[in-house]
């Protein structure tokens, strides 16, 4: 029996994340299953050190897995060039930014690359992508600015409208609400769930904002020590996982309030 959902943009099946040493594998979490859908907003949370970046570097190709397969839009990613994988799957991390000398416009530009000659001059279909991503992330004052002169807010808006720019099916980010105040995490992750509505692009983020994102994502993966689960925030929550993720000493998860508590 042929199991696909027909709106499958990521699946992966039996992988098993980690790193090579000289001992041998360090595997980090293994048996790890999803399928995720096209045009859904999905939040990707877990305790510190679970495997959330390790989980995002293999789904984006940045680091092998140990074993088993991802598919991104029914292809195995191992046989995907960069090339074409830079046209279906873009990144937005929060590394220090290394050009940060750069204009916003002539960063945002730059995710138009993977469709640009070797000079990467810009046709005009180009300038209008361009010019939509300034207007979805409603950015266009910051056009001029140089990126050194940015806000985490301002500067993590014009990473993502740099995504956008790339046009691809499917935006990963990891933990874009770092460093930002309580407004702008709310800011950033209702932003990410317009964009998913606005565009019909799949947005996959890691967070430890888990109060909001059970509020604005279509689905979640919770990493856990024993395995690794994901649903819609009301299954997951009427499941009881969000319970087990952390130790019960210091915080409980309120199943009424859907978020957590500090225990007095
Ligand atoms: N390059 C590496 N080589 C070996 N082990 C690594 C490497 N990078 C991370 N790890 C280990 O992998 C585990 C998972 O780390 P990872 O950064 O993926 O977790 P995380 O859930 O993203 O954590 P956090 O929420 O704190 O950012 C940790 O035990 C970490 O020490």
């Amino acid at each position: 029996m042929n199991t696909k959902k027909p709106n499958t943009i990521l699946k992966a099946k039996n992988l098993s994340i980690g790193y090579k040493t000289k001992k041998g594998e360090a595997v980090i979490s293994q048996n790890i299953n999803f399928e995720l859908e096209k045009g859904q907003l999905i939040g990707l949370v877990g305790a510190n050190g679970i495997g959330k970046s390790t989980l995002l570097r293999t789904l984006i190709k940045v680091q092998p897995a140990l074993s088993g397969t991802v598919l991104l839009n029914d292809t195995d990613l191992k046989s995907i060039s960069s090339l074409d994988l830079a046209k279906q799957l873009s990144i937005v991390l929060t590394e220090a930014l290394t050009s940060k000398n750069l204009s916003v416009y002539e960063l945002i530009a730059l995710g138009r690359h993977p469709y640009t000659n070797w000079v990467g001059s810009l046709t005009s279909k180009d300038i209008e992508i361009v010019k939509n991503a300034f207007n979805l992330v409603n950015i266009s004052e910051l056009r001029n600015k140089k990126c050194y002169e940015l806000s985490d807010g301002q500067l993590q808006k014009v990473m993502i409208a740099r995504a956008l720019a790339q046009d691809t099916d499917i935006i990963v980010l990891d933990e874009p609400t770092t460093h930002l105040d309580m407004y702008h995490k709310a800011y950033i992750l209702k932003l990410l769930q317009k964009l998913t509505k606005e565009t019909g692009k799949t947005i996959l983020f890691s967070s430890h904002e888990i109060d909001l994102a059970i509020q604005l994502c279509d689905t979640m993966i919770v990493m856990r020590n024993e395995n690794v689960v994901y649903d819609q925030p009301c299954n997951l929550i009427s499941q009881g996982v969000f319970e087990s993720l952390f130790p019960d000493d210091l915080i409980s998860f309120d199943n009424t309030s859907g978020s957590f508590r500090v225990k007095k």
